[in-house]
C-alpha cells in the first residue's frame, strides 16, 4: 500500500504583492520529487507551508499523515529540513552541531554520520564559518540523513555549487530512498538536477501550480514537431498544443500532449510531418510555463 508523504490541497497564501493560488499536489512515500520554478515562484513559501513554518490562508496540508500546523510536532519527529543558511553557528564546530543535534532528536544513526563525515571529506574540529559554500550544504545534509528522517525537505540545496559537489549531493540523495519508505522533496532551479534524479516533478509559476506528474510521462508528452502545412490543411485540435512557430515553409509545434495518435491525426489532416524531437526538462518547464503565463492572460483580458 502506498502512503502519501506530503499532500497540498487547495492552499492558498497571501503576500501583499504575492499569492499563493490553489495549490494542490502530493508525493508518495518512496519517491522523490523535484519542486520547480522560476525566481519568486513560490517554492520557498510552499516550503514552509509543508514545515509548518507558515500557516495557509485557506486549503490544508498535510505532511506523513498529520495535519499542519496543528499536528506538526508529531510530523516533525520525522521530517528533516535542510535550507542554506540555516541554524548553523558560525563559530561552534561541526563535531558541537552534531552533539547538539543527537540530543535533539528521537534517532541518531553513527555510523552513517562517520560514513559521510568520510565521504564529504568533513572533519568534526572545522568550525562552520571555516567552510565553503558546499561543504556547508554537506554539513547540513549530513546533520538531516543522519537522523535517518522518512521526509527529507530541501531548499534549493543544489545551488552555488560545482558540478562535483552538486552529484555528490544528488547521489547522496538518491541513496536515501534505498529504503523505500523513506521521501525527498527538493526545490531547485536546475532542470539537470531534477530530470537526474527525480521520480516526480511538480512546476509552480507567479504562485500558480502548472504540471505535477511522473518524471517520465512529462518527458514522453512534450514533443516538438516540425510539419509542413499546405494551405487547406485544417490541423486537428491538441489540448496541449503550447507553441507554434513558423517560419518560411515550416511550421513547428510544441505540444504536452504529444501520443502516436496525435501525430497520426497530424499526418491525417494532410500536413507532412519532417521531424518529432523529444524535448529535454529545461525546454518542457519553459514551453509550459510560457504557455500558461499566456492562457493565464487571455483568460484574464477575456474576463
Ligand atoms: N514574508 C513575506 N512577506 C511578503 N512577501 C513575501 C514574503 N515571503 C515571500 N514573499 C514574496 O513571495 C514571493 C515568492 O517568494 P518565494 O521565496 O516563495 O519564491 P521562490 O520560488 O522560493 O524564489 P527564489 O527561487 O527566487 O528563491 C516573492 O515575490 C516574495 O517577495
Amino acid at each position: 500500500m502506498t502512503h502519501t508523504a506530503i499532500a497540498l490541497q487547495g492552499v492558498c497564501k497571501r503576500y501583499p504583492f504575492f499569492q499563493l493560488n490553489d495549490l494542490s499536489f502530493s508525493l508518495e512515500e518512496g519517491q522523490i520529487m523535484g519542486f520547480v520554478g522560476p525566481n519568486g515562484a513560490g517554492k520557498s513559501t510552499t516550503i514552509r507551508l509543508i514545515m509548518g513554518l507558515l500557516q495557509p490562508d485557506a486549503g490544508q496540508v498535510s505532511v506523513l499523515g498529520q495535519r499542519m500546523t496543528d499536528q506538526q510536532a508529531q510530523a516533525k519527529r520525522d521530517i528533516a529540513f535542510v535550507a542554506d543558511g540555516m541554524g548553523l553557528h558560525a563559530n561552534a564546530t561541526l563535531g558541537w552541531h552534531i552533539d547538539f543535534v543527537r540530543t535533539m532528536v528521537p534517532y541518531w544513526d553513527k555510523h552513517y554520520a562517520d560514513q559521510l563525515l568520510k565521504r564529504f571529506n568533513l572533519h568534526l574540529p572545522q568550525t562552520i564559518k571555516s567552510l565553503s559554500t558546499g561543504e556547508r550544504v554537506k554539513a547540513l545534509l549530513l546533520l538531516a540523513l543522519a537522523r535517518r528522517p522518512r521526509l527529507l525537505v530541501l531548499d534549493e540545496p543544489t545551488t552555488g555549487l560545482d558540478p562535483v559537489a552538486r552529484h555528490e549531493i544528488l547521489a547522496e540523495l538518491t541513496d536515501v530512498l534505498l529504503d523505500d519508505s523513506r521521501s525527498v522533496l527538493f526545490s531547485s532551479h536546475n532542470t539537470r538536477d531534477v530530470e537526474q534524479i527525480s521520480d516526480q516533478i511538480t512546476f509552480i509559476d507567479r504562485g500558480r501550480l502548472i504540471e505535477s506528474s511522473d518524471r517520465d510521462s512529462f518527458i514522453e508528452r512534450w514533443r516538438r514537431i516540425h510539419l509542413n502545412v499546405p494551405d487547406h490543411v485544417v490541423l486537428p485540435a491538441d489540448q496541449g498544443r503550447a507553441d507554434v512557430v513558423t517560419s518560411g515553409h515550416t511550421t513547428t509545434i510544441t505540444t504536452g500532449n504529444w501520443s502516436p495518435s496525435l501525430e497520426q491525426a497530424y499526418i491525417n489532416s494532410g500536413a507532412v510531418i519532417h521531424e518529432v524531437q523529444r524535448m529535454n526538462l529545461e525546454e518542457i518547464f519553459i514551453a509550459s510555463v510560457l504557455s500558461k503565463r499566456r492562457q493565464i492572460e487571455a483568460e484574464e483580458s477575456a474576463a
